[in-house]
């Protein structure tokens, strides 16, 4: 029982959902007497769900976070996991198999109401007994609720897209993926494509152009419903890679993962238009302005967010509903690059 104290104290110690993963992982993993437990995600793109491991760990190692070094392989299709697609499907609690090599593996949903983006999966030589069963049970209700908790604070309330306040976590996970590109091409490896084909991450701001008449001539509540349904249509138009925030007001920022520039001038000019193509009700035509900016390791998260905005200046002065990439304009002569850190003065 004590053990099962420290992991309970353990896991609601946390204020991320990467380190509440790796201890519930390491928790059910001392508990169950487990030779494997991972947290998978539940992704579905385009009316397919797929799964993908989040963080593993296996008996007599440390639990660790699994990374996702190829953001187009959205991981193993649900459907190739027969009982694990039926649970889901039928909204149930667990699904249990004697796999290939004899071991049993036990997948537990995490839903929150009737959702289900994450699932535990326990593997053990052995059947489980119902006192394992039992234990792990009240392990993934504190999850679950723990889960549900860290992500009200995550997410803005009007909009359920994730706030200011992640940002700066998010962008350096980012950064850290920039730096490994970065490093093989100091390392004096051969750059075999051209730059306009490298893959690179992408911030984008988005600022809804002039929000304060929608504001004026219709009231806040049609203003608020704009911003939700220009919400929905920034997480409908990026990859469940990406990430969307609101920013504050009616500015929000999206992270593009792993893109090319050609690629992400693509998907942020259809994000573009199909906002200016949308009905809004009563309020009618709204459009957007996008300021845009590759991501390095060697730039300062402030001096991307200046460019970017730099960018998204540029745009609201020549006319808005246009999105406008930073690198292009400051080649073009027709925004200055800036040195130093201090992007102040240019607002
Ligand atoms: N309805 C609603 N309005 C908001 C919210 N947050 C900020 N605003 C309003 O958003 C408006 C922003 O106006 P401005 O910054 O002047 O910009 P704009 O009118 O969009 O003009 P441009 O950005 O230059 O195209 C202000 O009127 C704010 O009151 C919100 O949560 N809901």
């Amino acid at each position: 029982m004590d053990s099962l104290l420290k992991h309970m104290v353990d896991m609601t110690g946390h204020r991320d959902h990467t380190m509440l993963d790796i201890s519930v992982i390491s928790a059910v993993q001392e508990l169950a007497n487990a030779s494997q437990t991972r947290v998978l995600s539940l992704v579905t793109i385009r009316g397919k769900t797929f799964v993908r491991p989040r963080a593993s760990i296996r008996a007599g190692e440390v639990a660790h976070m699994v990374e996702n070094n190829d953001p187009h392989q959205p991981g193993e299709p649900l459907t190739s996991l027969a009982p694990l697609a039926h649970c889901i499907s039928h909204h149930e609690s667990s699904a249990d198999i004697v796999n290939d090599v004899g071991g049993h593996t036990l997948w537990l949903p995490i839903w929150m109401g009737d959702k289900c983006d994450t699932c535990l999966e326990i593997i053990n030589p052995t059947p489980y007994t119902s006192d394992t069963i039992h234990v792990i049970g009240g392990i993934v209700s504190v999850y679950r609720n723990f889960q549900n908790l860290l992500d009200y604070s995550e997410r803005d309330s009007l909009t359920g897209l994730l706030n200011r306040k992640t940002f700066d976590d998010q962008l350096a996970k980012m950064l850290a993926a920039s730096t490994d590109s970065h490093s093989v091409a100091v390392l004096g490896e051969p750059e075999r494509r051209s730059p306009r084909d490298q893959e690179k991450q992408w911030l984008a701001v988005v600022d809804v152009d002039h929000f304060k008449l929608v504001n004026d001539r219709f009231g806040h509540l049609y203003g608020d419903e704009v911003l939700i349904l220009i919400a929905n249509l920034l997480t409908s138009s990026f990859r469940s890679q990406d990430r969307v925030f609101r920013f504050g007001g009616e500015e929000f920022v999206v992270l593009l993962r792993s893109t090319t520039l050609e690629n992400a001038k693509k998907i942020i000019e259809r994000f573009r238009m199909s906002v200016a193509a949308h009905d809004f009700p009563q309020v009618g035509k709204v459009t957007v302005s996008v300021g845009f900016v590759s991501i390095s390791a060697l730039d300062a998260p402030v001096m991307i967010l200046g460019h970017a905005d730099q960018a998204l200046y540029y745009a609201k002065s020549h006319g808005r509903n246009m999105a406008c990439h930073y690198d292009e304009l400051v080649q073009e002569g027709l925004l200055q690059a800036v040195a130093s850190n201090d992007t102040a003065e240019f607002f």
